[in-house]
Parts: C-alpha cells; structure tokens; sequence
C-alpha cells in the first residue's frame, strides 16, 4: 500500500471561523433587506445551477485569471474591502428604511440552537442521531492516497467517516478558464506554472496522469482540464489531492467550491467505511449513462468504471436510467417560472415525488440532491408566501447543505438570513398578486404538527407511541410535506 500523501490544508474548525460568518451572514440580510418584497418572479427567479457550480457540475461563466492563491492579492483585497464597507453602508441605510424587516443582531434561539448543533465538534459524544459537520482531518488524516484498481490513484478512508464529515479542504495550485480555447487555456497555464514556486511545480508534476499516454503529457492544458474540478465563475482548478479523487456515479462525497475562502472543499455524503473509497461527481450525474459517459469523455477522457456504470440490463436501463431521467424531468419542471407561478401546488407535490425517487435511485440518499430539491420547493413556497412550508423547508434545506458543503457557503449563510426572518427570500411574495386564495394554491391549510390531546393519563407504551408518531411529523413537517403527514 502506497504511503499516505500528507493532506494539507485540514485545520481550519468551522467554530473558528464564525464571527467571520457571522459578518458575512449580517450582509446578506442586508442584500434581503434591499430588495422589494414583490420582485417580479421572470426577473428574479434563479435556478440554483446559476448560482455557481453545484453538485459536482462544472459551470460555464467568466474567465479567470490564473492564480495558485487568488486571495493573496492585495490589490483585489482592498477592492473588496471598499466594496464590503460601501455595502455595509448600504445595509445601514437599508436598514433605517426597513427596519421592521431587519432582523435583529443578535440571533433568535431556533438559529442558535441550529448552529450550536451544526458546530458540535467530533470529539465529543452527540446525541444528535444525524450529526453535523466535523473536523477529525484537523488532528488525525482521515484518508490516504493509495492505488485504486482501473482508475489510478485514488483517495481511501482510513476511519470510519460519518455522514457530513468534514474530509479536507485545499487552496488550488492553478485556476484557469474552461471556457477558452485549448491554445489559449496551453498559454495561460503555462505562465502559472513558469511563476510556481519549486515545491508547488512538483506537486504539479506529481499529478500527471501517466495513463494518459505521452500526448497528453505534453498538453499541458488537456492535463489541467483532466484534473480540474469546478471554481470561481465557471473556472477549472487543479488540486493537489483533492484532484486526486476519484468520480463516481452515485458519490458518497461532495465537492464544493468555497468561493470566501477561495478553496476547495469536500465532505462526506454519507457514512463511509474504513477501507472504502472515497469519490465525488465530476459531473451532473443525475444524467442518464449513455449521457454521463459522453460527457465523461468528453470532458475528462475516461470511462467511468463505477459501480452504477457497471448495472446490466434493465437494472441500469429502465431502473436506473429511467429514474435519472425522470429526476432530471422533474426538477426542469419544478424550476420552470411559468409553472411555479401558475401551478405551485403541483410543483410542490413534484418535488415530494423528486425527493422520493432520489431516495430510490441512490442506495444511500444523495443529500446534495435532497437539499437542492428543498431548496427548489423553498422557491415554489417563498414566491407565494406560504410562511409555515418555508420555514420547514428553510431548516431542512440549511442543515442538509451545511452537511454537504460546510457553514460558509453563499446559499448556507443565505439560508441562516431566512431562519431568522424566511420573507427575505430573494422570491418573496413575487406571485401573491394573483387572484386565487391560498387553498386555491396550495389546497387545505396544513395540519397543527404537535396534537392538542393532553399527555396525562396515558400509559408508557402510548407516550412512547405519541412520542414516535409526533416525531415522524415532525420530520415530514420540516420538510414542508404536510400533506404527506396527513395521509400517513
Ligand atoms: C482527477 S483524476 C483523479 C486521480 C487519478 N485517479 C490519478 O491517479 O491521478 C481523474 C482521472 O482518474 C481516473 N478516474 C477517475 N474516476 C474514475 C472512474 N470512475 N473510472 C475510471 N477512471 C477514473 C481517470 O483516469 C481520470 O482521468
């Protein structure tokens, strides 16, 4: 077994980092504060994909410049210091005009409550059955870098890890555009490189794809687009162990970009097993094969060799692939503006039967998917102001994506924005002009989550019931189904 590669940049506790969060979350509810409460719904509305890339998925965008630190420049630090202090003077002029919508600085119990959960460090026993993210990396490598049969090298547990475990988070050693073209992208690579210190030039070297043959080798910009994951406004970014990991159809990590910090980051899905590998998606893998294959090559010059690639028949053709492709029609059609105003009932039902199907295709549920989905229907509720669903899906959405991609994320701190105060959604209220009543919309009014009969007089077994039942409502309630919970 190869020795472990020594990962480097695992130190930074999300607790550590807060008060940074904390300012960063006072400007976004400054950018809520700004916008009028009934935008229209054609302009504002946003997919999450246009937010920056998501799930693995490289977005197309600007060019960036390349860079091995794109956060030591001091002139673009200044810049962005003027530009948060003149943001910070537009929050407090907002501020004066909305103050009955601004919410307050010190953050209300459920939001403390909620972050308190979410920065309970791994070290210590949690009575939370589905934990938060963790630091273990900090003190103890959680992986190492080891051959992998048929594709490479690849990164494998060396613990257990848990669900929405922290596993490593890493500056890039070069950025460059995916959008240009390939002579283009050679020479803006080239220079990065010539500029590289001696040590980063040989981590750089460590990671080329021998297997590729010896054209590729001298492609220095093929290589890079081979290794690169998804960075800044539709950037590719070469890492050097993060770059290292392998794709897989059915990830049990997820990648992320953390435009703040200008890193990248990775956390774990689901429990993984020590011994087991550790993969992310390179690309949108709610594709059905043949289409996740063309793109795989297309993109990275590979042949999945995963599991999900490897079903025969009509476990891939019809189970598989009939799923994917319906995930993929589902959330076109629950993001689609005409409908979301038109029909809001009906996308929110979609996105009930999104999240179900998403269960069943993912042997373990793909959360990233789960969240993104919360998220849409967060949408479809915030446009008609339906306060108690966007409250449920606020908190389900905030703490599955803070599982996925960290607490510093834009759409986390977002989310936090909304847990104090949920009309803040960017979509608020943008389709309650229209002429038909909430029941027309939604149907009934959703049912009380806690029953009114009185605990006395009941037996262990019935409280031990009650308790049970009232829990599962409680979970279907905060994802905002409430019909569901009605009809269980
Ligand atoms: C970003 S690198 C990952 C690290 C790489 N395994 C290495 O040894 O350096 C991407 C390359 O890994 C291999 N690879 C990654 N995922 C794979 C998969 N699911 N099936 C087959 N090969 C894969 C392919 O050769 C691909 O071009």
């Amino acid at each position: 077994m190869a020795e472990p590669k020594r990962c480097r940049a695992t130190s930074t506790t999300p607790a550590a980092d807060l008060p940074e969060a904390k300012r960063q979350k006072t400007d976004s509810a400054g950018h809520g504060a700004s916008r009028a409460p009934t935008a229209d719904l054609d302009g504002a509305l946003r997919t999450p994909d246009s937010d920056g890339p998501k799930s693995g998925q490289i977005a197309d965008g600007d060019a960036v410049s390349p860079t091995t630190n794109p956060t030591a420049n001091p002139a673009e630090s200044s810049r962005q210091d003027t530009a948060s202090s003149r943001r910070r003077v537009r929050l407090r002029r907002d501020a004066t005009t909305l103050s009955s919508k601004t919410p307050s600085t010190t953050s209300p119990p459920s939001l403390r409550k909620a972050r308190a959960k979410l920065l309970t460090p791994a070290s210590q026993p949690s009575e939370d059955p589905d934990p938060a993210p963790t630091n273990h990396a900090a003190t103890q490598p959680i992986f190492e870098v080891t051959s992998v049969e048929g594709k490479g090298r690849g990164l494998i547990a060396r613990t257990a890890i848990r669900k929405g475990q922290f596993v490593i988070e890493e500056k890039p050693l070069l950025q460059f555009s995916l959008d240009k073209q390939l002579p283009d992208v050679q020479e803006e690579i080239e220079k990065t490189i010539d500029a590289m210190p001696d040590a980063t030039k040989e981590e750089w070297q460590s990671l080329i794809l021998r297997d590729k043959g010896p054209d590729i080798e001298h492609s220095l910009a093929t290589m890079a687009k081979a290794l690169a994951l998804p960075s800044a406004h539709g950037s590719g970014a070469v890492f050097s162990t993060i770059s290292l990991v392998n794709h897989h159809c059915s990830p049990n990590a997820h990648y992320n970009w953390d435009g703040r910090k200008g890193v990248g980051t990775v956390y774990s899905g689901h429990d993984i097993e020590a011994g087991e590998e550790i993969t992310v998606a390179y690309i949108d893998y709610r594709e059905p094969f043949h289409r996740r294959r063309r793109t795989l090559k297309r993109r990275f010059d590979f042949e999945c060799r995963c599991d999900t690639c490897h079903l025969v028949g009509s476990e891939r053709g019809e189970l598989s692939d009939g799923r994917r492709t319906l995930i993929q029609r589902l959330t076109a059609g629950v993001r689609n503006e005409q409908r979301i105003k038109e029909m809001p009932g009906q996308c929110l039902e979609e996105c009930h039967d999104l999240m179900e199907i998403i269960k069943q295709e993912f042997w373990k549920p793909a959360w990233i998917l789960l969240a993104e989905t919360c998220w849409d229907a967060l949408r479809v509720v915030a446009a008609h102001s339906d306060k108690d669903r966007a409250a449920g899906f606020v908190k389900r959405a905030h703490r599955t994506f803070a599982k996925c991609e960290g607490l510093h994320t834009e759409r986390v701190t977002e989310l936090e924005t909304m847990m104090e105060d949920v009309t803040y959604h960017k979509l608020w209220g943008a389709c309650c002009d229209m002429k038909c009543s909430y029941r027309d919309r939604f149907g009934a009014r959703p049912p009380a989550v806690r029953e009114t009969v009185p605990w006395e007089g009941l037996s262990k077994k019935e409280r031990k019931e009650r308790r049970e039942r009232e829990n599962q409502l409680e979970e279907l309630w905060l994802w905002g189904f409430e019909k569901s919970a009605s009809s269980t």
